[in-house]
Parts: structure tokens; sequence; C-alpha cells
């Protein structure tokens, strides 16, 4: 029966209300570990390789890259993947394809939680929100009538890379920011633009024109360091660079130089390589970075919105129902 199957969740901070919908049906196993920490990592690590023989579906929590071992470890039993992300450049998609494993991941029920962090950045990035922050901090105010000066959404244009769900809803969350023109770049030219009122425009084309860059793509290897130093080089001096998408779609070394040089305006991001970003980063040495340590979906609603998707995408592949949301069925 469905009971005795089990299924394995990858991080002790799954919420209840996917957990609820896993008990019911199956046998759940779950590690005691979450992924933070050095130490919580290689405990998460050796107790994930212990517990997975046998299993028929994986919850996985965090962003950590599932392994060969790991598949080779779980055996036969393995039918399915459910990562609770909507980015699944962790998830081996060659190697659970060539085994037969169905994957699938949580899009759509976080997009306005992603984008409520994406004009966070913005906003936080534009107006100098870290130093602005250092200063009450240390006591010592230098805000004036002509200083500590920052830049405004309201007349600007706003350059969407990747107009999928969250950067859709990062557009329709500016509705009420007076933008003057949004453009928005990817693989191809999307119904949706139109209705967003967002124009189709070349990459080139939105590096040159935008004083806002929010990068909403997925990370593949066509979209690795797609934010390098020749695509920084063609930005606006005052072009703002916000990233809820992957680390590893930046250049990070090139991005420091730009914004150390004043070659952009400043830089606001959720994601970074790696993460934890270490303290001593140099990164964190620059007053035009506003950095969050990767909370785009980050909030009660979305991710049980997000556990309770990944739990019912499990039910559906080991009943043999069609994925909600596949990756691969
Ligand atoms: O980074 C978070 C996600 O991909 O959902």
């Amino acid at each position: 029966t469905m009971k005795d199957l089990k299924v394995l969740v990858s991080s002790n901070d799954f919420p209840d209300d996917g957990l609820q919908i896993l008990r019911k049906h199956f046998t759940v196993l779950q590690s005691r570990y979450s992924h933070f920490g050095e130490e919580g990592a290689n405990k998460n690590k050796e107790e994930l390789l212990n517990l997975v023989p046998g299993c028929s579906a994986l919850v996985w929590v965090s962003h950590h890259p599932i392994t060969k071992e790991l598949l080779d470890k779980a055996g036969p039993e393995l039918k399915m993947v459910a990562t609770a992300s909507a980015g699944y450049n962790h998830c081996n998609v060659e190697e659970l394809k060539a085994r037969n494993i169905k994957l699938s991941n949580t899009p759509n029920v976080l997009s306005s939680a992603v984008a409520e962090v994406a004009v966070t950045l913005m906003l936080a990035a534009a107006r100098r929100m870290t130093e602005n922050l250092e200063q009450v901090r240390r006591g010592e105010w230098e805000i004036g009538f002509g200083k500590v000066l920052g830049q405004e959404i309201r007349g600007s244009t706003v350059g969407i890379i990747g107009l999928g769900g969250i950067g859709q809803a990062v557009v329709k969350r500016l509705a009420g920011f007076e933008v003057a023109k949004f453009v928005y770049t990817g693989h191809k030219e999307k119904p949706e633009g139109k209705a967003l009122g967002a124009n189709f425009v070349s990459l080139d084309e939105l590096l040159a024109q935008s004083d806002f860059i929010v990068l909403a793509v997925p990370l593949t290897s066509e979209t690795k360091h797609m934010i390098n130093s020749n695509t920084l080089g063609k930005m606006k001096s005052n072009a703002i660079l916000v990233n809820v998408g992957r680390g590893d779609l930046v250049d990070q070394e090139a991005l420091y130089n730009a914004l150390k040089d004043k070659k952009i305006y400043a830089a606001g991001l959720d994601v970074t390589t790696p993460e934890p970003l270490p303290k001593n980063d140099k990164l964190l040495s620059l007053p035009n970075i506003f950095i969050l340590p990767h909370i785009g979906s980050a909030t009660v609603t979305t991710r049980n919105e997000m556990a309770t998707l990944a739990a019912n995408n499990v039910v559906n592949a080991l009943s043999g129902k069609p994925l909600i949301t596949p990756i691969l069925d």
C-alpha cells in the first residue's frame, strides 16, 4: 500500500502543511538537521545517505546538490524528487532523467513573495540603505539637503531579464511607482508582455536603456555569468542591478569592480555565490550594495504553499497521476 512507501524530507524545517499531507499517505522520514552551517551541512548529508535507501520519493528542501552518490544509495525504489524551490539547477536533471526519476519544482506560488523582495532590493539599493543604516548605527548622520542622495523608481526605465512568473510579478508590483517604461528580454517575446505594457528588446538594448535591471531567470549553462564585465560595461552609470535568481548569474568579481569604480550606481542581491557569503567577502566592503540572505520566498504563506505543492506532487507521482508542476514527468 501507499502507506508502506517511504518518503524522505531532506531538512528539519519543512512546514507542517506539507508534512501533514505526506504523513496522511506515506511513511515519512525526515532529517533532524538543516543544511545550514558547515557542521549542519555535513551532518545533514551524512544522515540523508543513511536514510535514503529504499525511499520512493525525496522532498528536497534545501539547495544542496542531488548527487549521484545519493541516487545510488537510494536504489531502484526512488521514483520521484520534489524540490521545494522554483529553481532546480541543483537537481542533476540529466541524471534523474537517465534513471527515470520524476522531478517537480514549486513555481508560481512564490512569485509574489520573490517579487516583493525584488522591489525591496530596488528601493534599498536606489536609496542607499546600506550606507544609511550604517550611519544610524554609528550615530553619525550625514544626511543634508544635497548629500547622500539616491535614485527614484518614478520616471525610470525598468528592465526585466526573464519575464516569467517572478518577472511578471515584479512589473505588477511596480504599478503604482510611475515607471516611465518597462522593457524585458528572454528567449522570446511573451504574450504577457503586451498585457503588462512591457516591450520585448534584445539584451543589449535592455542594458543600454535600463535604470533598473532585474535578474529573474533560472541558472543554466546559458545564463551563468550573463552579467560580466562586458554586459556591466553596457549599462548606464546610474544603473541599479537586482538579482533574485541565482548568484551565478553574476560574475561577482566583475560586479565588485563595476561598483567600486562607479561604472554602475548600485546593486541589490538576494542570492550570491557562495551562500552564505563569507563575512569577509569584498562585496560586503562596498557602500553601494545591499545584500539579503536568500529570503525571496521566505514568508509564512509562501513557504506553506511551497510545502503543500511539493507534497501534492509526491502524492500524484506515487499514485500514478500527472505531476502538478512537472520538470520531468
Ligand atoms: O531560490 C529559491 C527558489 O528557487 O525557489
